[in-house]
């Protein structure tokens, strides 16, 4: 195809997947993070695309080995949030033609093994399970196209792969009946969901590293003073689980915007709420080749849990300004 039809209209690219363990040592006491990172680079790099001219091009290998740097190296190592953000400040600020940086992070569960120490059931100093498949994740955009003097990011943080169940406290009923509705209503049903959520910050200034190294990083204030802090984290998981179990859920629409309301409520930081929540169907065994009762919602005790399809239900809560 000849350039005369066509164009170089976005270009981003880095390292996917970089997984990394580190290490925190406070004597005897560790503290372990496993993330999987993902660095993108946006800038002056189109010449890689349409020209093959590689001279501009930060190798996807140095990117990698620079997260690795930074696992070794960073105080904020420890907090997601924290090390997405110095690690994309570091990539736009070494590199004069680099201008934004997009990280994200996946953060898995390691939680501590409880132990019996002296009658009294303790977490243990430096040993872990895998607790479950959830994920806390950030994705960061550190932007430094105003200049290298002039730094600013976008935090998005939030959960994925929270799977939840309850086996009662969900109806759904009133919807649409037509010609095309085959679904009863329910007064009582399971209702089971993997949760994906994700909160966003109010854009933040970042201090432009002073130092050679350009590994400086001051972590910035949020607006609501408490952005960076795992208790928003915290705040939201535990809204997420608390709802989900005690709504008596008219729907999956209905308890997701409770949810959502609620964690702008209680985060001064965060400005709106993501959930995309699957309706993930579990259907009563039809007993009557056997003369048993299992659909009534009361006597439905054996459920046949449907792989696909699932409802898919998402939707975007935002703080209201002025
Ligand atoms: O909570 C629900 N919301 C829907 O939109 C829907 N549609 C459906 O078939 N079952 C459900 N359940």
């Amino acid at each position: 195809m000849s350039s005369e039809q066509s164009f170089l209209s976005h270009a981003r690219y880095g390292k996917d997947k970089v997984r990394v363990l580190r290490v925190v040592r406070d004597g005897s006491h560790h503290t372990v993070v496993e993330y999987y990172v993902t660095a993108l680079l946006e800038g002056e790099v189109d010449t890689s695309y349409t020209e093959a001219d590689n001279s501009v091009i930060v190798a996807t290998d140095s990117i990698k080995n620079i997260t690795y740097y930074l696992a070794k190296v960073s105080p904020h190592v420890a907090n997601p949030e924290r090390f997405a953000l110095h690690l994309g400040t570091h990539l736009v600020a070494k590199y004069a033609h680099i201008h934004k940086a997009f990280i994200t992070i996946q953060q898995l569960r390691w939680s501590r093994i409880p132990v019996d120490a002296s009658g009294q059931t303790t977490p243990h100093a430096h040993s872990f399970y895998r607790d479950g498949d959830e994920k806390r994740v950030t994705q960061v955009e550190v932007d430094a196209s105003g200049g290298k003097g002039d730094i600013t990011a976008k935090v998005t943080s939030g959960i994925a792969d929270l799977l939840v169940l309850k086996s009662t406290g969900s109806a759904f009923t009133n919807f649409i009946r037509d010609e095309y509705t085959t679904l009863v209503e329910v007064d009582d049903r399971i209702f089971s969901t993997s949760v994906d959520l994700s909160y966003s910050f109010a854009p933040i200034s970042i201090k432009t590293p002073s130092n050679e190294d350009k590994l400086d990083f001051d972590v910035p204030q949020g607006s609501g003073g408490d952005v960076w802090d795992t208790e928003v984290f915290d705040r939201a998981r535990k809204v997420t689980l608390e709802v989900f179990a005690q709504d008596e859920s008219a729907s999956v629409q209905a308890t997701l915007y409770k949810m959502a309301q609620k964690i702008v409520a209680e985060n001064a930081g965060v400005n709106s709420v993501t959930y995309t929540l699957p309706n993930k169907h579990y259907i009563p065994v039809n007993m009557d080749y056997i003369k048993i009762d299992n659909t009534t919602p009361a006597k439905a005790e054996v459920f046949m849990p449907i792989e696909t399809p699932s409802g898919l239900i998402s939707a975007t809560i935002s703080r209201k300004t002025g």
